[in-house]
C-alpha cells in the first residue's frame, strides 16, 4: 500500500455528499439550517477529470454547478471521534456536485430520494490529488467557480456549519469509510444553471500558496 491514495478516483467505492452545509446556501434554497449532517451519495461511475466534458444527460437542459472540498479518506475507519479524524484523512481535491435542480425539486416533493439529480455520468467532476499537508484543517480555503468568466461562487471553509473533522466522526459512526472513498463537504452560496455550450472554472486557494484550478466544457 502507497502511503497516499494518489489514484483515488481507481479506488474509490463511495462518494459521500454532505448537503446544507452552509447557512447561505440552505438560505437560497429556501431550506432550513441542519442541526445534523445531511448526508447523501454518488456513485463512482459520476467521476470525470479534464479534459473530459461534463455532459449532460440528452433529456434535460440544463444543470447546476456547485464547487465543494472533496476529502479523501486514507485508511479504514468506523466510529471515529473527531479529535482522531483527521489521521484518516489522505488529502483533498477540488470537487464539484453537478446537480439537476429541477429533477431534485420533482423528487424532493415526492418524498422520493435524489440519486438521480446528483449522480449522473460525470456529475462529479474532480480535480488532482491535493496532499493532506497543505491544507491545514485549522485555517479556511477559498472555493470560487466561474461559469464563462463570470464569478457564480466564492466562498470559504470556516463558513462550514460542519467541519470535516465533524463530518468524519458522523459518517463513520453509521458507515464504514474506505481507503480512496472521497467526501464532498458542501457547497457555498452561488449555486446556477449551467448549459451545453458554458464552460466552468474552479479553484481552491488558501494558505503557502495553495492554488489548485480545473476547467470543463459542458455539452
Ligand atoms: O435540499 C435541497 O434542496 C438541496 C440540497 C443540496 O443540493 C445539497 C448540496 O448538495 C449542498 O448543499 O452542497
Ligand atoms: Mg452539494
Amino acid at each position: 500500500m502507497t502511503s497516499t491514495p494518489k489514484n483515488f478516483r481507481s479506488i474509490c467505492t463511495k462518494i459521500i455528499c454532505i448537503g446544507r452545509n452552509y447557512s447561505e446556501h440552505a438560505s437560497e434554497l429556501g431550506n432550513t439550517v441542519p442541526t445534523k449532517p445531511i448526508i447523501f451519495m454518488k456513485p463512482p461511475s459520476a467521476f470525470v477529470i479534464e479534459p473530459n466534458d461534463i455532459k449532460i444527460p440528452s433529456e434535460w437542459d440544463e444543470v447546476h454547478h456547485e464547487v465543494e472540498l472533496g476529502v479523501i479518506i486514507d485508511k479504514k475507519c468506523q466510529n471515529v471521534s473527531k479529535e482522531e479524524a483527521e489521521e484518516y484523512i489522505a488529502g483533498y481535491c477540488l470537487a464539484l456536485d453537478m446537480t439537476s435542480r429541477k429533477l431534485q425539486n420533482e423528487l424532493k416533493d415526492q418524498g422520493l430520494p435524489w440519486l438521480l439529480a446528483k449522480g449522473f455520468d460525470t456529475s462529479c467532476p474532480c480535480g488532482d490529488f491535493i496532499d493532506k499537508n497543505e491544507i491545514n484543517l485549522s485555517s479556511s480555503v477559498n472555493l470560487w467557480l466561474s461559469v464563462n468568466g463570470t464569478m457564480r461562487q466564492s466562498g470559504h471553509t470556516r463558513d462550514m456549519i460542519f467541519s470535516v473533522p465533524d463530518i468524519i466522526a458522523f459518517i463513520s459512526k453509521y458507515i464504514t469509510l474506505e481507503r480512496g472513498d472521497l467526501i464532498l463537504t458542501g457547497t457555498p452560496a452561488g449555486v446556477g444553471s449551467v448549459k451545453r455550450g458554458d464552460q466552468i472554472e474552479a479553484g481552491i486557494n488558501g494558505e503557502n500558496d495553495l492554488k489548485y484550478t480545473m476547467k470543463f466544457n459542458i455539452t
